[in-house]
């Protein structure tokens, strides 16, 4: 069974809402309001073949876009949406495209609206737009953002609001279910914009708010075990990071001891790590874990490599060959236990990994080769199985708590799989490691005394392989440089630098450059992302 399949069964189980994207940049938003509504909802590139569809949705929406509609080119929905016979609400480029099928009339804006604007709604009273509209006070506050607006709307549609600038800012059809608006309720500042977002997807799709977690929960421990069947196994690659602990242990409920995880021990872990995520996911959580100790593999390979991608791209196929070497040692002993070998790999994706790679244009520009999950699968004989495929990070750390995994481990900050080979800048040396990992492990110590660690996204030290004149102990030294990052972010596609206080700077730093050799000199890093990365490779 395909990823794409496996998604189809969970949204086969709720009431699903089909968002079609036609490229806009806050596409992901609507996916989350939806969510935040208790309504499952699928994002799918906007040129999907209705008739392919693997679902039967309750309701769509389309999106916004960065296309003017006229554009050679522009994207177009598949007409059968509009024979659907489901609720349809366009949004910005999505009410053009609403217009643009049913015979309305679009048109160059004469100015470009883009900032707040104050919608005044005017729904007839006995009309089912009302619905839309339910508990919105009038006038409300609106976030625009568009060149393009209608110049006529199509037959049959009345105006449910407007604004100074646009007299169609919400239209609606007469008798079917099928709205538009030009603003984006998706974005904060349309203030209640999550409001008319529920009101759709629950008051006019008739969608059951049953998307919670523990209703999550119990589906899919169902549908692993059917996939998986009676004696199936399934190997996981966990490595202690919060997506891979979870994905861990639901796939333990599920199907128990034939569940077999594999952390690898590449040589770039942070201090004491492997060791500890052993004995924590052991001891408290029962995972059956081994450690496949890999480091000089790695560091072997990593030997003399200074190019950030090629470093990615040696970690990513060292751990594949790692894999497949484990999970036929693992085969071996379920053959002795007269169980089947090991049919599935099991992964901690999350939703943002798939929606970064379906955009309708294609991924885009390659920034960072992140260093697992495609590289994983190359020439593996094994199936995927990814039980978090569907959440963001925010539900899998609810999800965490409530099968009751200890907050250390729902809280931890993101750690990459290429760990510390992308925070020792240049060449990947034992001793370069060394230095990083004591650093790191001060930075993250210190933070944690100040309280700050739940307040901070991420955080981390990276080794700077450049040298700056120092004075110790009467004596000149000439030696390299840590540079600590620390950001808040939501989805870690942005991120904003920590305004770290300065009582909790000075004592890291004086710590670092008294207790880590090799180290005169500690900067902090005041970037924030775009136009920096969180990683500093
Ligand atoms: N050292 C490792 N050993 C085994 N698997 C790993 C290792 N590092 C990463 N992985 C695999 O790669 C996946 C992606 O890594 P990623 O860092 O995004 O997730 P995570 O480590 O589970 O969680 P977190 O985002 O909190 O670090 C993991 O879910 C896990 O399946
Ligand atoms: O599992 C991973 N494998 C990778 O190759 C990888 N590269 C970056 N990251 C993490 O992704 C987030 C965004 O990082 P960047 O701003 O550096 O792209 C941050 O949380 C990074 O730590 C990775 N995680
Ligand atoms: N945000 C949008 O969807 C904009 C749609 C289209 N590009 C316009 O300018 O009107
Ligand atoms: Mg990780």
């Amino acid at each position: 069974m395909s990823s794409i399949e496996a998604a189809a069964q969970v949204a086969n189980m709720y009431d699903t809402v089909l968002i079609l994207d036609f490229g806009s940049q806050y596409s992901h938003l609507i996916t989350r309001r939806v969510r935040e509504a208790g309504v499952y909802c699928e994002l799918l590139p906007c040129t999907q073949k209705i008739s392919e569809l693997k679902f039967k949705p309750k309701g769509v929406i389309l999106s916004g876009s960065p296309y003017s509609i006229t554009d050679e080119g522009a994207p177009h929905v598949d007409p059968a949406v509009f024979d659907l016979g489901v609720p349809i609400l366009g949004i910005c480029y999505g009410l053009q495209e609403v217009a643009r099928n049913l015979g309305g009339e679009t048109s160059l804006a004469v100015k470009r609206e883009y900032g707040h604007a104050e919608l005044t709604l005017d729904p007839q009273a006995d009309h089912h737009s009302y619905k839309l509209f339910q508990d919105v006070p009038s006038p409300t506050n609106v976030w625009m953002s568009h060149g393009d607006h209608l110049e006529s709307p199509p037959k049959d549609f009345v105006i449910i609001g407007s604004t100074d600038t646009s007299a169609y800012a919400a239209v609606a059809h007469n008798t079917l279910p099928i709205y538009g608006i030009q603003f984006h309720p998706e974005v904060t500042h349309s203030v209640d914009g999550t409001i008319m977002l529920r009101n759709f997807v629950v008051g006019i799709c008739h969608c059951e708010a049953n998307w919670t977690m523990s209703s999550f929960i119990d589906k899919e421990l169902e549908r692993i075990r059917t996939l998986v069947g009676p004696t199936g196994s399934v190997i996981g690659a966990v490595s202690g990071g919060v997506d891979s602990t979870v994905a861990a242990v639901l796939m333990k409920r599920a199907i128990g001891d034939r569940f077999h995880a594999v952390l690898v021990d590449n040589g770039v872990m942070r201090l004491n790590e492997c060791a500890q995520v052993k004995k924590t996911l052991s001891d408290n959580l029962g995972i059956n874990l081994t450690v496949a100790d890999a480091s000089d593999l790695f560091l072997g390979r990593l030997k003399g490599v200074t190019d950030p991608e090629r470093k990615r791209k040696i970690i990513g196929n060292t751990f594949i060959e790692v894999f497949e070497s484990e999970s036929y040692k693992i085969d071996e002993i379920s053959r002795q236990k007269g169980l089947g070998p090991i049919e599935w790999l099991l992964q901690g994706t999350l939703y943002p990994d798939v929606i970064e790679s379906i955009s309708f244009k294609g991924p885009s520009a390659t920034i960072k080769s992140h260093h697992n999950v495609g590289g994983l699968l190359e020439n593996m004989r094994l199936k995927l199985i990814e039980p978090l495929r569907e959440l963001f990070k925010d539900e899998v750390r609810a999800l965490g708590s409530i099968l009751e995994i200890p907050d250390e481990l729902v809280w931890r900050h993101p750690f990459p799989g290429p760990g510390i080979a992308i925070r020792v800048l240049g060449e990947v040396t034992p001793e370069q490691v060394q230095i990083a990992r004591l650093a790191d492990n001060i930075y993250i110590d210190e933070i944690k005394k100040a309280g700050l660690y739940r307040q901070i996204s991420q955080a981390y030290a990276a080794l700077l392989p450049v040298r700056s004149v120092g004075v110790m102990g009467d004596q000149r030294t000439y030696e390299q440089v840590i540079a600590l990052r620390a950001v808040e972010s939501k989805d870690f596609m942005t991120a904003d630098w920590f305004p770290m206080p300065y009582e909790t700077l000075k004592r890291i730093s004086n710590r670092i450059i008294n207790e880590v050799k090799g180290v005169n000199r500690v900067l902090y890093d005041v970037s924030s992302k775009p136009p920096s990365t969180i990683e500093f490779e």
